[in-house]
């Protein structure tokens, strides 16, 4: 049985579950269930703290596990991550009040509050940065107003957290996150439950950034009308009654779906429809 990670609160929770839920598996029924079986899927989920996942993957005992790219990092776990979820998108940050500084390379003798002291002591050691790391489990944001340090490295996604509190990004951001699913470094890749788990993510992945397109349209203006609906392999053409029409069906990405269905009618094809899409296997 397949034993995976799973965050158990805060922003990977939710949606790491509602991804599972959609990928067919047995979700917990409310927060305090922390372990939970799933025999019809062969699968087992452990509801683990975000920051500890991949250290029990790391350890062997779980076999995958979902968490946030930052949390893998922080954590220096030997683990790796085998597939992007999409969701729990940030960036992570120095901030300061306007004018303390204007680049990590001006840190130098300050204090920087993080919850994230790993990345953050790394990332100065490899810039040659001399600054002293205050460990906080959270709002960092604080931090500055109440005098523990003079810079923050945080989480930052809308930046309003920052803006309320009177601060400003400073330098380059020190990396992207998003939640990942995670493996012990150099595990077999060929594991054939964990290729099932990835394959039924990957098709909840894309039926969500997916559309299905039908329409029919002029035999003449086929080749156009395929060059912007290419699908993923190529789209299925079929014969329509009446002579000089056929009948396309193109998987198209979300985002797109409506541009592409007003250059299709301004190609002449008509009858455009879009479906969702609510499972998949590519
Ligand atoms: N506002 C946010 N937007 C997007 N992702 C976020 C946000 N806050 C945290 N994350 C991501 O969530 C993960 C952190 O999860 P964790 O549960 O430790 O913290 P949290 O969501 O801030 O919850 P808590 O309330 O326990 O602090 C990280 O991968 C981080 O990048
Ligand atoms: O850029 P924003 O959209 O404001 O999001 C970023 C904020 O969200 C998270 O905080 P959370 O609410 O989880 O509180 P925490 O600081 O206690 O973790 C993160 O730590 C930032 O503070
Ligand atoms: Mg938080």
């Amino acid at each position: 049985m397949l034993r995976i990670a799973v965050p158990n609160k805060g922003s990977l929770s939710g949606p790491a579950s509602a991804m599972l839920h959609e990928a067919g598996y047995k979700q917990r029924k409310e927060s305090k269930e922390l372990v939970l079986v799933d025999p019809d899927n062969e699968v087992e989920f452990f509801y683990l703290r975000p920051r500890d996942i991949a250290i029990y993957v790391s350890s062997g005992k779980l076999d995958i596990g979902i968490t946030g790219r930052d949390l893998l990092l922080d954590s220096g776990a030997n683990a790796e991550e085998i597939l992007e979820l999409g969701f729990a998108r940030s960036t992570f940050r120095y901030a300061t009040r306007p004018g303390t500084a204007s680049g990590p390379a001006d840190f130098h003798g300050m204090t920087i509050a993080t919850s994230y002291e790993g990345i953050v002591a790394k990332h100065l050691a490899d810039q040659g940065i001399d600054a002293s790391v205050v460990h906080l489990d959270g709002a960092v944001e604080t931090a500055i107003q109440l005098g523990v340090a003079q810079v923050i490295a945080d989480v930052v996604e809308t930046g309003t957290s920052l803006r309320n509190a009177g601060l400003e990004v400073v330098g380059e951001p020190i990396l992207t996150s998003e939640a990942v699913v995670v493996r012990r470094t150099g595990a077999p890749a060929d594991d054939p439950g964990v290729q099932r788990f990835l394959r039924r993510l990957q098709g909840v992945l894309v039926a969500r950034s997916y559309v299905m397109m039908d329409y029919d349209c002029r035999a003449e203006h086929l080749e156009q009308a395929v060059a912007l609906t290419p699908g993923l392999e190529s789209p299925t053409v079929s014969p329509l009654h009446n002579e000089g029409w056929v009948a396309v069906r193109a998987m198209v990405p979300s985002k797109d779906a409506q541009r592409v269905m007003d250059d299709l009618y301004a190609l002449g094809a008509r009858a455009i429809l879009t479906t969702e899409i609510h499972a998949c296997r590519l």
